[in-house]
């Protein structure tokens, strides 16, 4: 009745003018200040708000009552959230701010016979006016910052890959992805303890570097070049690496990629805090020399199909074939050249098993600061092969065999993958492990000593003498033979009765 009488005595006009007073009146008074944020902003997702909601799912999981629980697709833990219409009180340098998560129902354009019902949601945020400049100055960019880091540690790594030959997604996106689940880490790499600490201090340098980077104004970024032969753990590596740090890695594949402004556009599109990849980097381009004309593509890699027009004669220079090749230059650019320092915090990566091949160039510091080489396995790296493997640990192997087996090892060049390979056959049976890993040694030193021989052309020497030679158990093989009849190599239990 009351309204029917507001409405009539009083036009629209002017009640929406009396309110718009009321509320100007109200604002003056109050102490108080709000935003508001809300989860689209006209059409597309508002980045703030999904940010918000991320950085209160910490506070709210400790001071929340009503709390809802989300897990988002590529997650491997479940985040908190504020429930509809709940509130939740956060202070930053001495100010406080209370959030409210604003949730209501709207009706949907849509001309259908049912009107869909849609949701409109949004935080407003209330301060008050006094410390309006302190919120607006660095409280959001803090909230910004903390939601990112959230993300990644409750998110698993991506792994992108190019591999569409160019083609972008609906979202205009060049890059595909895929959780990255590769459970390699800096503990389970075979390698010489004192390089992966080096590496790894590296990293974390590089990793907290952002004041140093800026002061000295260079671009935070990092290239590191794996060489060595196949098997070494170069892939292994990539990922402890990306383990270790938490970026995601952007698989880049050359072959792909067809002009110099592809690959810059592919660069643009990739996030920081990221590790670009570019593997068997001498199969991929032809990389040999910038100033050679001509010269064959390079290597039988790129995974078949179709290959890139290489203008070799035009790398020095940066100029495209008629706008359709990929340089060495256009590579360079990539790693170094403006375009490099879109985004931050980026790792270039390139791996290679022929690190002749490449174009000095590529390999200057600034563009590969680091030149890592993953060489054959090497004792302490096979230390930590049988650590990982087989549960040994050094003091469980008696010392004879570990210098036969130390004595071996850098002849035969296995790779750690090779070693792997016989420590995963036998890993039921572990002193038939360490046995058959000797004799795998010694069979490699004998066909090594004989190509060596052949290639000298020197006269081979009976191969059953030879072999016999080496076969001749030493008193470390002979108490484990020993060891091993008297248990029963069988026996899964072998270990201490071995010890
Ligand atoms: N250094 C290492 N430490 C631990 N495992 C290793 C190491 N090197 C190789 N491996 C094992 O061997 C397998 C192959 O290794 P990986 O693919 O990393 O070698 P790669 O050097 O990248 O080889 P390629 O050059 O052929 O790509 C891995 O699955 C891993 O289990």
């Amino acid at each position: 009745f009351c309204q029917s009488i507001l409405h009539t005595v009083f036009p629209p006009e002017f009640r929406f003018a009396s309110l718009k007073f009321l509320h100007r009146v109200f604002h003056w008074f109050s102490v108080y200040c709000y935003y508001d944020i809300t989860e689209i902003d006209g059409v597309n997702t508002n980045e703030l708000y999904n940010a918000v909601q991320l950085y209160l799912s910490t506070s709210a999981s400790i001071s929340g009552t009503r709390l809802s629980l989300m897990r988002g697709l590529n997650s491997s833990s479940i985040t908190f959230g504020l429930s509809n219409n709940d509130r939740l009180v956060d202070s930053y340098n001495g100010a406080a701010v209370e959030w409210e998560h604003i949730v209501t129902q709207r009706q949907s354009q849509t001309f259908s016979w049912r009107p869909l019902p849609e949701e409109r949601r949004g935080f407003t945020l209330r301060v008050k006016k006094k410390d309006k400049q302190v919120i607006l100055d660095s409280y959001l960019d803090f909230v910004m910052e903390k939601a990112n880091e959230i993300r990644r540690k409750n998110q698993d790594r991506l792994l992108y890959t190019n591999s569409r030959g160019g083609s972008l997604d609906s979202r205009g996106h060049p890059w595909e992805s895929v959780p990255f689940k590769h459970p390699s880490t800096f503990e389970t790499l075979a390698i010489d303890p004192v390089k992966k600490a080096e590496i790894m201090d590296d990293l974390v340098d590089f990793a907290n570097g952002e004041s140093f980077y800026k002061r000295t104004g260079r671009a935070w970024k990092r290239g590191y070049l794996l060489y060595g032969p196949p098997g070494t753990g170069k892939s292994s590596m990539i990922a402890a690496m990306a383990n270790f740090l938490g970026y995601d890695i952007y698989d880049l594949e050359l072959t792909e990629v067809n002009t110099n402004s592809e690959l810059r556009k592919l660069l643009m599109k990739t996030t920081s805090k990221s590790i670009i990849v570019i593997e068997d980097i001498d199969c991929s381009i032809n990389l040999t020399n910038r100033n050679t004309t001509g010269g064959g593509g390079g290597g039988g890699g790129g995974g078949g199909g179709r290959r890139n027009n290489y203008d070799t004669a035009s790398h020095g220079h940066g100029i495209d074939d008629g706008g359709n090749s990929i340089t060495l230059s256009g590579l360079l650019n990539f790693t170094d050249g403006l375009w490099s320092c879109c985004g931050s915090e980026k790792i270039f990566l390139f791996t290679t098993n022929h690190i002749e091949k490449l174009d000095p160039a590529l390999l200057r510091s600034g563009r590969m600061d680091m030149h890592i080489h993953m060489s054959y396995c090497s004792f302490p790296a096979m230390k930590i092969l049988l650590k990982n493997y087989l549960g040994f640990q050094e003091n469980d192997l008696q010392k004879e065999l570990l210098e036969e087996l130390k004595g071996e090892i850098d002849d035969a060049e296995m790779t750690p993958a090779d070693i792997s390979e016989v420590l995963i056959k036998n890993r039921r049976d572990k002193n038939r492990a360490v046995e058959e890993l000797l004799v795998e040694f010694k069979n490699r030193v004998v066909i090594k000593r004989r190509k060596s021989k052949e290639s000298n052309g020197d006269e081979i020497e009976d191969e059953e003498q030879e072999k016999r030679a080496l076969d001749t158990p030493t008193d470390a093989s002979d108490q484990l033979q020993e060891t091993c009849n008297k248990n029963g190599c069988d026996d899964n239990d072998d270990h201490d009765k071995f010890d």
